[in-house]
């Protein structure tokens, strides 16, 4: 396990920092809006230029660095992935490479961050029991909460890659056809119940062959990292939509994801047991390692703390659910992405979304500000962020994902 903190850098770090020296999460930036996109690491309040440095150190990774998306970097493979982050340790431990790293440092505040990987295919899970239960009873009243397969496999659905977007990104509400409990007949519109679903995601790096599944002990070979999403979802639309086969426009229009890509190697003290599992699941689903991660999570809508789902107490893991989405030999691209399905935890100020939170408008959540909310309005800002234990007591920051509600165009 990788033991270094904060105290282990000359770098000048603020206290209480979370993107300290153990953390060094990869992004893409430029300084201008539209300029050149360069692929950088955060550290402190600033942002490294690592492809310029570690061109200037000569080191043989560097042309995966030179690059305006992570992708090369992620189709290198683990190996690959731990040499870059312990080089980039070194320049940061040994004050040898100070004027070089100074000489390629960049102010955060003042970048623009934009989505780091080109997107391959996205799946999204539904992996928390206590989302499951609570959405069950909402959606399918007359049903058992849980579905009956829901313990046996980690449910998901193929969701839309070319829809993921980065963090600030606003999302225009979406229209479809959607239809209210108690109305016979659809209608056409825009959504009434514009949500949002708190969700973590996982960048898939290292491709599979096609036709062989991946075991759940090499889960760590093929995940790069893990990142912020919000799944936003219509829920009018996906309600009428969604049987027999899922959901479809009801949450295609948008995902949005956070611009920093923690590495699983940053997370070592994050890592804790899932739930115990009740049935036992197959053994391809059988866990060899502990993949909870206990990360912590807030969301904000226009800057009032509305939910902190625990992360920590999602039923399936990330491991069981790249196990699961390869068993029948369906092959990962570097660049696939899937989010672990909304993190709702067993309290009520845990849970990941509006329908849950507000009982699906039957209680309407009061913010800070002494407006009341069932579902987004249009302006609305929604923000989540998540930190993680890191070593010595120090966190370790996934940043946010951040979006506003625009009025529909149609
Ligand atoms: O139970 C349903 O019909 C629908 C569930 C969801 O909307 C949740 C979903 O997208 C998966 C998740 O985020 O957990
Ligand atoms: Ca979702
Ligand atoms: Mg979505």
């Amino acid at each position: 396990m990788d033991e270094t903190h904060n105290g282990d850098t000359w770098f000048d770090i603020p206290p209480g920092s979370e993107f300290g020296v153990a953390n060094l999460p990869f992004g893409v930036y430029s300084r201008t809006e539209d300029g050149p996109r360069k692929i950088g690491v955060a550290i402190g309040d600033s942002v490294l230029d690592v492809a310029a440095i570690a061109a200037a150190e000569g080191e043989d990774f560097a042309p995966l660095l030179a690059a305006e998306v992570l992708n090369p970097l992620l189709a290198a493979g683990r190996p690959t992935w731990r040499a870059v982050r312990e080089r980039i340790t070194t320049w940061l431990r040994d004050p040898a490479h100070r004027p070089m790293v100074l000489a390629h440092r960049l102010d955060r505040a003042g970048l623009h961050l934009h989505l780091p990987f080109e997107v391959a295919d996205y799946v999204d899970f539904y992996a928390s029991e206590h989302h499951a239960r609570n959405v069950g009873s909402i959606f399918r009243p007359d049903s058992a909460a849980l579905p009956p397969n829901w313990k046996h496999l980690p449910i998901g659905y193929h969701g839309r890659a070319g829809t993921v977007v980065a963090s600030g990104q606003p999302v225009v509400r979406p229209c479809g056809q959607r239809k209210q409990t108690g109305e016979d007949a659809p209608s056409f519109g825009a959504t009434r119940k514009l949500d949002i679903e708190a969700e973590v995601g996982f960048v898939v790096g290292t491709p599979s062959a096609f036709g062989e599944p991946v075991p759940i002990e090499r889960f760590a070979d093929h995940v790069f990292g893990v990142c912020l999403v919000n799944d936003w979802s219509a829920r009018d639309i996906q309600a009428w939509e969604y049987v027999p086969l899922g959901p479809f426009l009801g949450k295609s229009f948008a995902t949005s994801v956070s611009p920093w890509v923690v590495p699983l190697d940053a997370l070592g003290h994050a890592r804790l047991p899932s739930p115990p599992q009740d049935p036992a699941p197959p053994s391809y689903l059988m866990p060899d390692a502990d993949w909870g991660l206990d990360i912590a999570m807030e969301v904000r809508l226009n800057g009032h703390v509305i939910s902190r789902p625990p992360f920590g107490s999602m039923y399936w893991s990330a491991a069981q659910q790249l196990a699961h989405m390869t068993v029948n030999g369906a092959s990962l691209r570097t660049g696939d992405f899937y989010a672990s399905g909304t993190v709702s935890g067993p309290e009520p100020d845990e849970r990941g979304s509006l329908l849950e939170l507000t009982w699906d408008a039957t209680e309407p959540l009061l913010l800070g500000d002494g407006t009341h909310r069932a579902y987004l309005n249009d302006g609305d800002v929604v923000t989540i962020s998540a930190s993680a234990p890191g070593p010595a007591g120090t966190r370790i920051g996934f940043g946010e994902v951040t979006g506003q509600v625009l009025p529909a165009t149609a």
